[in-house]
């Protein structure tokens, strides 16, 4: 039913920085994600984004996550400024979140750049000023659509279909195969990962990888807002190459298989 996106596709997708980059010309990533009840995920997805390649990744969170953040990559920026595009809800609970990440949560939604949207912040879906890019697993879209679980795994390309349409965005449905969605009715397919990448974390990373690819091409954006499909195409296949190469047929960890995002750039760019 979509279009296959594989490596060779994905390879036209990473920014390369020139001699007359500095940090900011590549694209700042803002994250705001993870919360008291989950921090962990907090650091995977800035370790996530870091690895896939930007110029600054900027975090905003509650004092733990902003704390084991640090401690793993004191590169990130915790002072508020621009950001070319948002990651935001992986971790959260909007049931259980703090006042504080709660208003950097809202301030983040109603900024007009790209923003990946996962977890906690879809049910704030129609609350985005950017380009919207959703991630649900199976169930969270589900919960979207208000639909049961098992509808979506029965026909899941309909339903990522359905979603862009009625939220004029792109959706990204994850599993074995990953069906990206966009409002337009144009559907990609990426089917790159091993199975073994069904592991707690996987998904807070992709949105890593996700914003900063999205980071990195706002200009491309900004001057054509369906570049999301693609970019979210491209983020599936570097998550899927890196959880391939982090476990070579076994178990692997998350942090593994943020580690294998910069060889995945480097093979993909030499082609
Ligand atoms: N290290 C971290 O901080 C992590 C944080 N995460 C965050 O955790 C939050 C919740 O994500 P979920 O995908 O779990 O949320 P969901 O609410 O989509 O999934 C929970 C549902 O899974 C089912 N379930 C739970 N335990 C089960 C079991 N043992 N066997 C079968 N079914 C079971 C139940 O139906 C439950 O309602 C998100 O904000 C997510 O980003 C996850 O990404 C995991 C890693
Ligand atoms: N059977 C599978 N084969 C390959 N990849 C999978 C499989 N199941 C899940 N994944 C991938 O693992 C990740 C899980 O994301 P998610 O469900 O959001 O987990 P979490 O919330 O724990 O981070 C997604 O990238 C998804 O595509």
């Amino acid at each position: 039913m979509g279009t296959s996106f594989g490596p060779v596709d994905a390879a036209r997708w990473i920014a390369v920085p020139g001699p007359a980059d500095d940090k900011y010309t590549r694209g700042v990533v803002g994250l705001v994600t993870g919360s008291a009840r989950y921090p962990g995920a907090a650091v995977i997805g800035v370790e996530a984004a870091l690895h896939t390649g930007v110029g600054m990744a900027r975090y905003h969170g509650a004092g733990r996550p902003t704390r084991l953040v640090l401690q793993r990559r004191p590169e990130a920026v915790t002072a508020e400024g621009r950001v070319q595009a948002w990651v935001v809800g992986s971790g959260q609970d909007p049931d259980d979140l703090d006042e504080l990440t709660a208003a950097h949560r809202d301030r983040a939604l109603a900024d007009p750049v790209p923003t990946v949207i996962d977890a906690g912040a879809l049910p704030f879906v129609e609350r985005v000023a950017g380009t919207r890019v959703l991630v649900p697993h199976a169930g969270e879209l589900a919960r979207v659509l208000g639909r049961d679980r098992s509808e979506v795994l029965a026909e899941p390309a309909a339903s990522a279909l359905d979603a862009a349409s009625r939220y004029s965005a792109v959706v990204l449905l994850k599993g074995h195969t990953t069906r990206i969605a966009d409002p337009g009715g144009g559907l990609l397919e990426v089917s790159a990962a091993p199975a073994w990448t069904a592991t707690a974390g996987t998904g807070d990373a992709l949105a890593g990888v996700l914003g900063a690819l999205l980071a990195t091409h706002a200009l491309e954006l900004e001057a054509d807002p369906g570049c999301a499909a693609p970019l979210a195409a491209t983020a599936t296949v570097l998550h899927g190459l890196a959880a391939e190469r982090a476990g070579r047929g076994a178990p692997f960890t998350v942090l593994g298989l943020c580690a294998e995002l910069p060889a995945v750039v480097r093979e993909l760019l030499a082609g």
